[in-house]
């Protein structure tokens, strides 16, 4: 019998409900859809009132799919040492682990974190004084060199995917379709390959605690088993997102938010687990390079709308947030909350 450990069980007010609701779901959008202003439209709308929507005709190869969530399987599957061999630590953020902590919860899962490019440059602290910079690449495990080849693979797909996304959030809030691009020339995009083990008591605790992503906007490929839960704007219920083959789910991360000086909003989720099935995601995170600086847009700002928060480095930020990830902390972890004017 597995053990549940006091650090995974959450506050009495943050744990799932038994009965889930998914009566009423987030938007399913086509991106086969030629005429770019009606899908920049469905989009905006999407963005606007849930932060989340589905997406299908992507166009990315289902092969690719197929090869990145097999190999995420064998991973997992691999003995505990050598997956620790390729642990991440307090200052890498790559590699492997298995104490995610989401709001100083330990996490019910496994995970597999990837720079997306060959390499990130990123700060080495989270302090603003210290301004060293470490590049990082990503740790394989030498018996499964099918591993690395998926997520190059997918990472060149999803990037496409990524993009299109962008400029038509770009076109829908009015702005030059190209408008947000050249963010994205450097990046530190990143791929999270989760793994969730059976739990058994799904009720006290959380795969993925609720939490906002904090970059500029998420791809997720979750298999068919299902848990990942949004917040509905309109009243605050968790809305159980159906698995759909083959879609990807994509939701606005706070990068876009505070462009769009609130116009679009970053949406709390969480995955649940359960006490039979394992259960899968990648999630590919869009951002840019680490010394952006993350404000609202001129175009969206006016005297009438003034800037609604301060402006910030996103390299300090995710730092900041990493550290959060990788341990209990005795702080509250970063928020983009905390640069509201
Ligand atoms: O596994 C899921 O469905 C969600 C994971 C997630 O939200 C994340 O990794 O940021
Ligand atoms: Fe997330």
């Amino acid at each position: 019998m597995v053990e549940v450990g006091r650090e995974f069980i959450l506050p009495p007010e943050h744990r799932p409900k038994p009965e889930t609701i998914d009566a009423d779901n987030i938007p399913l959008i086509d991106l086969s859809e030629r005429d770019s202003e009606i899908l920049a439209a469905e989009i905006g709308k999407a963005c606007k009132n849930w932060g989340f929507f589905q997406v299908i005709n992507h166009g990315v190869p289902s092969k690719c799919r197929e090869k990145i969530e097999s190999a995420s399987r064998k991973f997992f599957s691999l003995p505990k040492e050598e997956k620790k061999e390729v642990s991440r630590d307090e200052i890498n953020p790559y590699g492997y682990y298995d104490s995610e902590h989401t709001k100083n919860v330990r996490d019910w899962k496994e995970i597999l974190d990837c720079s997306a490019q060959s390499s990130t440059i990123l700060p080495t602290s989270h302090l603003l004084h210290d301004t060293e910079l470490k590049e990082f690449g990503n740790k394989w495990p030498t018996s499964l060199p099918e591993l690395r080849e998926a997520v190059e693979e997918f990472v060149v797909e999803v990037e496409k995917v990524a993009l299109k996304l962008v400029e038509l959030v770009a076109m829908s809030l009015g702005l030059r379709r190209d408008r947000l691009n050249a963010y994205f020339n450097d990046q530190s995009s990143r791929v999270k390959l989760n793994y969730y083990p059976p739990c058994p008591l799904p009720h006290l605790a959380l795969g993925t605690g609720r939490h906002k992503d904090g970059g500029a906007l998420t791809i997720l490929a979750q298999d068919s088993v299902g848990g990942l839960e949004v917040k509905r704007q309109t009243d605050g219920e968790w809305i159980l997102v159906k698995p759909i083959d083959d879609a990807y789910i994509i939701n606005v991360g706070d990068m876009i938010q505070v462009w769009s000086n609130d116009k679009y909003k970053s949406i709390e989720h969480r995955a649940t687990v359960n006490s039979e099935k394992e259960r899968f995601s990648i999630a590919f995170f869009f951002n840019p390079a680490h010394y952006t600086w993350v404000e609202p847009l001129d175009e969206l700002v006016s005297e009438e709308n003034p800037p609604r928060y301060r402006g910030y480095n996103w390299g300090k930020f995710i730092v900041t947030r990493n550290r959060g990830n990788f341990k209990k902390l005795h702080v509250k972890n970063i928020q983009i909350s905390d640069f509201r004017i």
